[in-house]
C-alpha cells in the first residue's frame, strides 16, 4: 500500500455530492464530501443501497439516463477548476477516458458482446488518438500488466469466451491502457471466487505501487477493505457516517453503523 504526503494536492475532490435520480425520484446520495490523493487507495464501504455505485457513477456522470440522474455539487480532478458535474459530454470524455477508469462487478458490463477483445482495446487507443502504430506494443503491455498473453488466441477471442476472473483482468487492461490517474472498481471482485478475488485484489494493489494509481474501491466487505484501502470512508442511507485510516476506523469505530458492518464480519477476517 503506499503512503500518501498529506501535503501533496488530492487527485479527486468531491463537495456536497447530491443525486436525485429515478420514478419515484429518490435523493441517493445526499451531500457528501471527500478526497482522494494521488496513489491513495480509498475504500468506499456500506450496506446494499446506501449509494455507493451511484457515487461512484456520478463522479463523471456515467448514471443511465433514463434514470434521469440530477447532480448537484462540485466534484474536481487533477487541479482542474472544471467541475466534472456540469463539463461539456467531449471534455468529460476526456477525463472518463484518461484520467478516470472503471471496472465494475460483472466484468461483462466493461464489454460489447459483439465485439472482440482486440476491438475493445483498440478503440480505448482510438479514443486516447493513440497512433495505430503503436497500437499492438500498448496492448501488448496493457496484457503484460495483467498477466495474459497477448496472442491470437486471446485478442481475437470474444468476451463471452472468458472466465469471470479473466474478463476481470482484461477490463483492468484496458482501464490501464487509458493510463488512469485513479480507477474506480466497483466491487470488482464480489462476482469472483476466492482465489480469483485475491489474485485481482494482488493485481490491483501491484498497479498501485508501480504506476502510483489511485483505486476507489468499493466494497461492502470490511474485511476485504482492510486489506487494500489506507483510509476507508463508510456509507449509509445516501451520507457518509464515517472515514478515516482504515486501522483506526476497523479498530475503534466511532459509528454504531460501523460498528453493526463490522459485527456482520466473521471474526476472522477482522
Ligand atoms: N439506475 C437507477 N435508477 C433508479 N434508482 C437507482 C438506480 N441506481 C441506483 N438506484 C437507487 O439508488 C440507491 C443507492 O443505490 P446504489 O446502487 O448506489 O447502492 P450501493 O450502496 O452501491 O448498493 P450495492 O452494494 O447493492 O451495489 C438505491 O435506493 C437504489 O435503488
Amino acid at each position: 500500500m503506499t503512503s500518501v504526503d498529506a501535503s501533496i494536492k488530492p487527485l479527486l475532490t468531491v463537495e456536497s455530492l447530491c443525486v436525485h435520480l429515478g420514478s419515484p425520484r429518490i435523493e441517493a446520495v445526499r451531500g457528501i464530501d471527500f478526497s482522494i490523493q494521488p496513489g491513495e487507495i480509498v475504500g468506499l464501504a456500506g450496506e446494499s443501497g446506501s449509494g455507493k455505485s451511484v457515487t461512484a457513477l456520478a463522479l463523471t456522470r456515467l448514471l443511465p439516463e433514463k434514470a434521469a440522474p440530477a447532480y448537484r455539487g462540485k466534484v474536481s480532478f487533477a487541479g482542474s477548476p472544471d467541475n466534472l458535474l456540469s463539463l461539456g459530454e467531449r471534455a468529460l470524455r476526456q477525463v472518463r477516458g484518461s484520467g478516470i477508469g472503471y471496472i465494475f462487478q460483472e466484468p461483462s458490463a466493461s464489454f460489447n458482446p459483439v465485439f472482440n477483445i482486440r476491438s475493445h482495446m483498440e478503440e480505448v487507443l482510438r479514443l486516447q488518438k493513440v497512433p495505430s502504430r503503436q497500437s499492438s506494443q500498448r496492448i501488448e503491455q496493457a496484457f503484460g500488466e495483467v498477466g495474459i498473453p497477448a496472442d491470437s488466441t486471446h485478442l481475437e477471442a470474444w468476451p463471452g469466451d472468458f472466465s469471470g476472473g479473466m474478463l476481470q483482468r482484461t477490463a483492468i487492461a484496458c482501464a490501464l491502457l487509458a493510463e488512469p490517474g485513479i480507477l474506480i472498481a466497483d466491487e470488482p471482485t464480489t462476482a469472483l471466487d476466492a482465489s480469483t478475488q485475491k489474485r485481482i485484489v494482488d493485481l490491483l494493489k501491484r498497479l498501485n505501487r508501480e504506476r502510483n494509481m489511485a483505486i476507489l474501491f468499493i466494497s461492502h466487505d470490511l474485511g476485504l477493505l482492510k486489506d487494500i484501502a489506507s483510509r476507508i470512508l463508510v456509507m449509509k442511507e445516501g451520507r457518509i457516517v464515517e472515514g478515516g485510516p482504515v486501522g483506526k476506523v476497523l479498530t475503534s469505530p466511532k459509528d454504531p453503523y460501523t460498528r453493526q458492518l463490522l459485527d456482520s464480519l466473521p471474526k476472522l477476517r477482522r
